[in-house]
């Protein structure tokens, strides 16, 4: 049986969940040849109560150099990057869940993602297949990608529907873990922008700028919005669009009126639709935020780095659009 040593950068809503499951499944890593040890876990506050054995908390960053794999569920950019890269440097393989350290510190992640160091399917859509499914999508070219990929904005749209309010939705949407320990990245689609932009260099280009993505959020929607949508036989969902306008590739994030009879605002989860040459349309949907569904998609990592398979790789080269795509027509007007 061959240790496996595992750093454990976060503690919170998904390290913890994590470190759980990771119980929960050791006879099958032990099926594998592998026994699972955690070197530490850090975190901020060793006092707050979490499912996590107090000797195994750290709150000074510890020596990662150690580890067989780095598992980041910390939130933020230049914290783990600044503890993640001398790891990655050492050749030490990353599973994250951290879709604003990809998105935003790419200059210094893409080498190391080239190289097949990085795992991230926990970082869009959670444990719901976005990044595996897109893999397969490979097998065609990509005209059009449309997505609900915030679990918390869905939520607050889910309830404001059934009568709540934005700030009672949004504050349960906390609770639940769904949303950003700062929900302002939620609430104005910048957490969504992140996601587009991992999907963007998983399929067209692996130099997608975050900053080309233009995102507009739902923090000024009232019910009116929501009124007017059902009387139309729509419904109105944030959507992340990636599409081909005027040769190039435009990528957008807005609350959009979606016909009820579209997959998209069907879906009861978060949600990727896309339609591909020569493939057709292909859908997929399920939870893309809590702790346990986002320690499904870091376990489904794990799993894939113990199988010898190399990380998510960017697309190789950057491709334009085979053609013109569409967004859904209407952009609300705040
Ligand atoms: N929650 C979700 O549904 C999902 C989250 N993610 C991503 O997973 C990551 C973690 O999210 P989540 O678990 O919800 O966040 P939490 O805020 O619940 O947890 C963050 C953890 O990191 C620790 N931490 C944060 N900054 C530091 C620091 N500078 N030094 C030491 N410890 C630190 C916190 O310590 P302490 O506990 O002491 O405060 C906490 O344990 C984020 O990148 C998020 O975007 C991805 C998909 C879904
Ligand atoms: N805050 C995010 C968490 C998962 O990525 C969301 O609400 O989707």
């Amino acid at each position: 049986m061959e240790t496996l040593n595992l750093a454990l950068l976060g503690g919170g809503t998904v390290g913890s969940a994590f470190y759980t499951l990771v119980q929960e499944r050791q006879e099958e890593l032990a099926a594998l040849g592998f026994l699972p040890r955690f070197l530490g876990v850090l975190v901020r506050d060793k006092a707050k109560p979490r499912a996590i054995p107090p000797e195994l908390l750290r709150v000074e960053p510890f020596d990662l150099l150690e580890a067989d794999v780095v598992v980041e569920a910390l939130g933020g950019v230049e914290a783990p990057l600044k503890l993640v890269l001398p790891a990655l440097e050492a050749g030490i393989p990353l599973i994250t869940a951290n879709k604003a350290l990809l998105a935003e510190a790419w200059d210094a992640l893409r080498p190391f993602a080239e190289e097949g160091l990085i795992y991230h399917e926990a970082s869009v859509m959670a444990g719901t297949p976005a990044l595996s499914f897109l893999e397969t999508l490979r097998g065609s070219q990509v005209l059009e990608l449309h997505g609900i990929l915030n679990g918390t904005t869905l939520y607050i749209l889910q309830e404001m529907e059934k009568g709540r309010t934005y700030a009672e939705a949004l504050a349960e949407a906390q609770r639940l873990g769904y949303a950003e320990a700062d929900p302002t990245l939620d609430v104005e689609g910048i957490d969504a922008a992140h996601k587009l932009t991992l999907l963007a260099r998983l399929l067209v280009d692996p130099g997608f700028p975050f900053a080309e993505v233009r995102a507009q959020g739902i923090a000024r929607l009232t019910p009116d919005h929501l009124e007017e949508a059902g009387r139309r036989g729509a419904r109105v969902r944030l959507v992340a669009s990636l599409y081909g306008e005027g040769g190039r590739w435009r990528a957008e994030v807005a609350p959009r009126y979606l016909p009820q009879d579209h997959p998209l605002a069907q879906a009861r989860g978060n949600a990727l639709w896309v339609r591909a040459h020569p493939l057709g349309e292909a859908f997929v949907t399920g939870p893309g935020a809590g702790g346990g569904a986002t320690a499904s998609g870091l376990f489904a990592d794990l799993l894939r780095l113990l199988s010898g398979a190399p990380g998510h790789l960017p697309a190789p080269r950057a491709k334009p659009p085979l053609a013109e795509g569409h967004p859904f027509p209407e952009v609300l007007t705040q």
